[in-house]
């Protein structure tokens, strides 16, 4: 397999307490892996040892072939990985453009004059609500208009790999269907690589190549969605 992001025998925790156990994972370029399991096994905080946030205690992060287990979070983000974290985190004060203007801000070292050009025509392509709202506090946004706000600005950063963490989650059914369409655009024209924790087992379903449960820090079952169906996984997920 092409890999993009590999992940060998990798634990995390807070403290004393760990969290992460043996996480091996391999997640090829252009594909798109759904982490799934109930609260509390350890979803967001694999995404948070992917991007950096929470250290790996143990085992070796791989991104495009590059060692990445000790670098910081800002050196990966410009190294290509993206955050989308749950509770979406835009800056409330910022204007919509000024929020997006500082995802730029990953594209640092990556080429000259990146920067200068500004938000990628792409992102308000993709997001044309952000475009009539570009003036606006991001305080003030809906909570669907601020999840495609974290989502555009971690676009803006040009990522490899873009970590979503359940970017559907307490958003109107209306907007999540704009989110997941806009989701498959990211794959499909941009040619992002995806890792999304997902509570919807149909959307995971719908979107991701592969699958990954967790249950209390392990992995207790992988495979590809088109070979195995969501009833066969769900009872691991709603124990
Ligand atoms: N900052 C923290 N300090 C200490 N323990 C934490 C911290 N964040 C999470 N934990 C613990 O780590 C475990 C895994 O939490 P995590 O948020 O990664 O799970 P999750 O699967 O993403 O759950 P959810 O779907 O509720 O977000 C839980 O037992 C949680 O209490």
């Amino acid at each position: 397999m092409n890999s993009l992001l590999k992940m060998e025998r990798v634990g995390a925790g807070y403290g004393q307490s760990p969290v992460l156990f043996d996480i091996d994972l391999n997640v090829a370029r252009g594909g798109a892996l759904a982490l799934i399991g109930r609260n509390g096994v350890g979803k967001t905080t694999l995404l948070r040892t992917i991007m950096g946030v929470q250290k790996a205690t143990k085992g070796r992060i791989t991104l495009d072939g590059a060692d990445v287990t000790q670098a910081k979070p800002h050196e990966r983000s410009r190294a290509g990985i993206g955050f989308v974290p749950q509770g979406r985190h835009v800056f409330p004060h910022l204007s919509v453009e000024e929020n997006l203007l500082s995802g730029l801000s990953a594209l640092a070292g990556r080429g000259k004059g990146l920067i200068a050009k500004g938000i990628p025509d792409h992102i308000f392509d993709l997001f044309p609500k952000l475009d009539q709202i570009r003036h606006r506090k991001a305080g003030v946004l809906s909570g669907g208009e601020q999840q495609q706000l974290a989502i555009g600005r971690a676009l803006c950063g040009q990522p490899k790999l873009l970590l979503l963490d359940e970017p559907t989650e307490g958003i109107q059914p209306n907007v999540v269907q704009q989110i997941e369409d806009a989701l498959r655009r990211v794959r499909s024209e941009l040619g992002v690589t995806i890792v999304i924790v997902e509570q919807y087992l149909d959307f995971a379903w719908s979107f991701a190549d592969d699958y990954c449960v967790l249950q209390r820090g392990r992995q207790v079952r992988q495979g590809r969605t088109a070979e195995d169906t969501a009833a066969e996984v769900a009872h691991l997920v709603n124990v």
